[in-house]
């Protein structure tokens, strides 16, 4: 017999947010999953919403702010052991400057040749690697 599993990916949008040379890196508190990892803002695309509602939305909610949404960069697929993810990066800065920790644990700006002393979500390694190659 043989049985094919449907495979679905959740589409996640973050968000690489620029300000004088830095990158805003965010860590994910205690109570999320992945805890304390690194990562960049943003979340889990609902419905049919498109990407960069997607991504303005979830930046709002999680760190109180307004940002521009400049430019997407490549995706990276990823499969943790319970989850089968699409990881999709955007370029983007502020519009609004006074950052709420209303989800994460702590923010750091960081310049681009700092990003790799985080201990990065997995997912998010390409995406840095992406970067740092990129826009260094
Ligand atoms: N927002 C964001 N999520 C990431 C990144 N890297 C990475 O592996 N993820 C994972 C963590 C989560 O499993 C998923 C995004 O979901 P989410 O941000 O809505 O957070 P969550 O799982 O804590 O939310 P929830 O299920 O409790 O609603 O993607 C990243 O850079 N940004």
């Amino acid at each position: 017999m043989i049985i094919i599993t449907q495979s679905v990916h959740i589409k996640v949008t973050c968000a690489i947010i620029e300000k004088e040379g830095k990158v805003l890196c965010a860590q994910r508190s205690e109570k999320m999953n992945l805890p304390l990892k690194w990562e960049f803002p943003g979340g889990k695309v609902e419905g049919g919403e498109d990407l960069a509602t997607c991504l303005k939305r979830e930046i709002k909610e999680e760190l109180g702010v307004e940002i521009d949404v400049l430019k997407r960069l490549p995706s990276n697929f990823h499969i943790y052991s319970n989850l089968k993810l699409e990881l999709i990066p955007f370029r983007c800065s502020l519009q609004t400057f006074e950052i709420d920790l209303l989800e994460h644990a702590k923010v750091l700006w960081l310049p681009v040749e700092k990003l790799k002393d985080l201990d990065w979500a997995e997912a998010d390694v390409p995406i840095v690697d992406y970067y740092i190659q990129n826009y260094k």
